[in-house]
Formats: structure tokens, C-alpha cells, sequence
């Protein structure tokens, strides 16, 4: 008999690892109720009850990993902490793209699809985000209530659209897209967190409205694979990176089916995502005053009215500040997991081939061990005098590792840009009475969120 594969966790250094059980486990649900119902309270409360923390999904035993070096620890040995459980079942609808590969394809991906994110790249892409930007407020009027999730998940599909196709998509089939990705993600958490799959193949109307969203969805890009496939001329977008993409060593290519689950899965992981992070902005930027005439100063100084561009961001210190506060704060992947591939442990802990591993960002970032006064919101954290303190792999916005996000300097660079544009006209303020809730769903987003233009 071959003996079972084994894996250590990282050797102890100065610390022992602590590790507890989280409380108030149901007996057959165990704590799905409470991630369901107040999942960002309850991840929040397990970090001061061990490195490690047991919780139970039903009947099985899963680990949230909440030391940072044991998150990073999951996060670096792939080959031990696989990607499995809710990205296999993604792997229905993203094919077998980027986010859901694993092992030899997915590095073999990664080679051939990385350059397509180096930063010389994101130049071209992002060059008329600023533009476009300002071509969308100029409607704006002053005195009108706007709900900023909500434009900015429009503005943001905007963005994202000229990023991947340039000047390829009107107008209307922008809009239809977004509707259209708006009822897939949503979809995807519901299919993927659901234990069963029958629910989902009954023909019920919100199944029926998913399976037209994700049809049509993929019919939009592929129209645009196909209108761009055998056309060698480099439209200084992302899709003309991807099709002309070679791998350094074999010289492969991506086939059109490849590169329509690639584009599918950069505007699922990364549209919503971005649009959130710049609602968030918006959010904090109104609720303290101080820091938004530091962030206008900064941008009127930098770009004396000018729409800004990807070279004017290493001189935008104190707003890309004010990004990573909103990030730390509200991080839109706010939980995500790897499967055990083989018997290990983990902070002490046994933890079989099998078992589910959680890390939550969230839980983390408002973790008051690694950052002193979670709660309140901060961006002086991370100039150059304080970042200094704070902990290794205690931010995780993007993940860590093989998989870190791909996208991490594109989304950077368009929240960046947006956040710029629009600060540089109007100022948002909060409707009176209103309140954030902040709805952790595939991804953490902000929910309705209204607030007044008022012209700078
Ligand atoms: C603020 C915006 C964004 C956030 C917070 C974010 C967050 C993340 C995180 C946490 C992961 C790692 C997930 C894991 O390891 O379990 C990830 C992976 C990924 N993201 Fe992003 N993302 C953002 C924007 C984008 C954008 C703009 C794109 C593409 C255009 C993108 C494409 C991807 C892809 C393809 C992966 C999978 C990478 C791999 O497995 O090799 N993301 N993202």
C-alpha cells in the first residue's frame, strides 16, 4: 500500500500557535447559519480566539486561518492547499480559465496570460479611462442625488469595456452586458455555496433568467473574439494582448474558446470587485471631510485640471492612501478558501486530506493585533512614516501567491484614475440619515448608497 502523502505546516519561529473553536455551533448546520447571516461579525470575532480557528460546515470540520504567516503559509504551497470545493464548481461556468485551473495549467497560464498585466501594458489600456470618465460626470448636475454604487458599477463597466476592447462596444451592449453580469455573479455565489446542484437545474424563473444572463454574456465577448480573431493589428487593448499572447517556451497560443473564458473571467473577477472599491472611496470621502481636501489639494496640485493619466499615479501618494484605508476596510473578496490535497496541519492543528482551509481578508484586516484601531478609518497607515508597522501579509486585498490576483495593478491604476477625475470636479456628499451596509456577497459590496453632487 502506498503511504498516505504528508505536508508540515511552517516551522514555528518565536511563537507557539494558538489555536479555538469558534462558538455557538448549531447541531446539524454547525456555523453555515452564522456565515450566512452576519458572516463579516462573526469572522471579525474568530482571529481573538486562536492562529487557527475551527468552525464546522455542517457536519465537517473546515479551519479559518487567521495569523497572517498561517494565511500566507496556505496561500504559498499550492500543491498542499489547492484551489477545490466552490472553484470547482465555478469551473461550470468560467471554463477552465485563469481563476479556476490549478496545478501544471494553471502555471502554464499564468506564463502565457501574465505579460498581457505588465505595467507598460496597463498604460495603453488605462490611457482614456480619465477621458471616458469625464465624458460620464459631464452630466452630472449639481444639487442631484446619485446612487454611487450604482454609477459606479455603471462607469466601471465603462472602463472595463474600453480596457478589454478599446472603442469596440456601444454604448447599449455595455449596458446589456452589465445587467447581464450582474445576474451571473450574483448566480455564481448561489451555485457555488449550494450543497446540491438539482436546485439549480430545475427550471425556475431565477434559473431560467441566470442561464439567459450567462448565455448572453459569453455571446457579447464572443462576438468580439471573433470580429478581432486572425486580425494581426494590436488595438492597445487587452483582448489584442490575449490573442496575440505566446507561451516563452512552446510558443503556444490561447484558441478563441480559451481566450472567451479569460475575458468572462477578468469581467467577472474583476468589474464588480472594482466598481465596490470606488463606491467605498466615494463612501469615505464624504464621511471625513479632512481627508478629502487633502486628496483635492493633491490632485489640484498634481494635475493643475488636466485629466490624469497612468504616468500622474506615483505622484497621487496620499489618494492611492486613501484606496488601500478603503480596501483594508472593506476588502470586495472578503473570504475565500483552498482544499487540503493532502494530510497536513496547520498552527498545531491536524488537518486531513480533504479539509476545507478559509481565510477571510476581512477578519484580518480588522484584526486590532495587526492594526491598531481597525475601525477607524485611516489612510495615514500606509504613507511611508507607518507602513513600515504594519505586519507581513496582514493586507490581502489581492490574495497572495500562485493566484494573486492578476488584475491587482489594472484595478489599482483604473480605481486611481476614476477616484481623480471625478475628485477633481464634484464632491459627493452622504444623503443626510443614510447609513452604509455593507452586503457580503460573492464579493463585499456597498449596497445602495446615495449621495449629493456639489460642484467643486
Ligand atoms: C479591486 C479590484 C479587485 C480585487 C479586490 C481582486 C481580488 C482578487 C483576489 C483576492 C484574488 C485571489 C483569489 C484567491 O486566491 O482565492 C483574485 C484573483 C484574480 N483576479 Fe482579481 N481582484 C480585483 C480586480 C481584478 C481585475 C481588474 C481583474 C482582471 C481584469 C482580475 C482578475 C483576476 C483573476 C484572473 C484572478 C485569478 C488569478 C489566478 O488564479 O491566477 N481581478 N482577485
Amino acid at each position: 500500500m502506498t503511504p498516505a502523502k504528508t505536508s508540515k505546516s511552517p516551522e514555528k519561529t518565536d511563537r507557539s500557535w494558538t489555536s479555538g473553536i469558534a462558538p455557538g455551533a448549531l447541531p446539524l448546520a454547525g456555523h453555515a447559519l452564522e456565515l450566512w447571516r452576519r458572516p463579516l461579525e462573526f469572522l471579525a470575532d474568530l482571529p481573538s480566539r486562536g492562529d487557527v480557528v475551527e468552525l464546522r460546515l455542517g457536519p465537517k470540520p473546515a479551519y479559518l486561518a487567521c495569523h497572517p504567516e498561517l494565511v500566507r503559509h496556505v496561500l504559498l504551497n499550492p500543491r498542499t492547499f489547492d484551489k477545490g470545493g466552490v472553484f470547482d464548481k465555478a469551473r461550470q461556468l468560467l471554463g477552465n480559465s485563469l481563476s479556476v485551473s490549478r496545478g501544471e495549467e494553471h502555471r502554464y497560464q499564468r506564463r502565457l496570460i501574465q505579460p498581457a498585466f505588465h505595467s507598460t501594458k496597463i498604460a495603453e489600456y488605462t490611457a482614456a479611462v480619465g477621458e471616458d470618465t469625464r465624458a460620464v460626470i459631464g452630466s452630472w448636475q449639481a444639487g442631484q442625488t446619485r446612487d454611487i454604487s450604482d454609477t459606479m458599477h455603471a462607469l466601471l463597466m465603462r472602463v472595463a469595456a474600453r480596457t478589454l476592447f478599446s472603442a469596440g462596444v456601444d454604448a447599449a451592449t455595455i449596458e446589456e452586458a452589465r445587467h447581464c453580469l450582474r445576474i451571473v455573479s450574483h448566480g455564481i455565489q448561489k451555485r457555488t455555496v449550494a450543497p446540491l446542484g438539482i436546485m439549480q437545474k430545475l427550471p425556475t424563473p431565477d434559473n431560467k433568467r441566470y442561464d439567459r444572463a450567462n448565455v448572453r454574456l459569453r455571446q457579447i465577448v464572443a462576438d468580439m473574439v471573433r470580429r478581432r480573431q486572425g486580425s494581426a493589428e494590436d488595438h492597445g487593448d487587452l483582448l489584442s494582448t490575449l490573442l496575440r499572447a505566446e507561451h516563452p517556451e512552446t510558443g503556444r497560443r490561447l484558441s478563441p474558446r480559451e481566450v472567451l473564458d479569460q475575458v468572462v473571467t477578468f469581467l467577472v473577477a474583476g468589474s464588480e470587485t472594482t466598481a465596490s472599491t470606488l463606491a467605498f472611496v466615494f463612501h469615505f470621502l464624504g464621511r471625513h471631510p479632512e481627508v478629502e481636501r487633502r486628496v483635492h489639494a493633491e490632485i489640484d496640485a498634481v494635475l493643475d485640471g488636466r485629466v490624469p493619466v497612468f504616468e500622474d499615479l506615483p505622484r497621487l501618494e496620499y489618494t492611492r492612501a486613501v484606496i488601500t484605508e478603503s480596501l483594508r476596510m472593506y476588502p470586495p473578496s472578503w473570504m475565500s478558501m483552498r482544499v487540503a490535497a493532502v494530510d497536513t496541519e496547520l498552527g498545531g492543528r491536524r488537518v486531513p486530506s480533504g479539509t476545507m482551509v478559509l481565510y477571510s481578508a476581512y477578519a484580518l484586516h480588522h484584526n486590532p493585533e495587526l492594526f491598531p484601531d481597525p475601525e477607524r478609518f485611516d489612510p495615514e497607515r500606509w504613507l511611508p512614516d507607518r507602513v513600515k508597522d504594519v505586519p507581513r501579509g496582514a493586507l490581502l486585498p489581492f490574495g497572495a501567491g500562485s493566484h494573486k490576483c492578476i488584475g491587482d495593478v489594472l484595478a489599482l491604476a483604473e480605481t486611481a484614475l476614476v477616484v481623480a477625475t471625478i475628485a477633481g470636479r464634484w464632491r459627493l456628499r452622504p444623503v443626510p440619515g443614510s447609513r452604509l451596509r455593507p452586503e457580503p456577497k460573492a464579493t463585499l459590496e456597498p449596497g445602495p448608497l446615495p449621495m449629493v453632487c456639489e460642484a467643486r
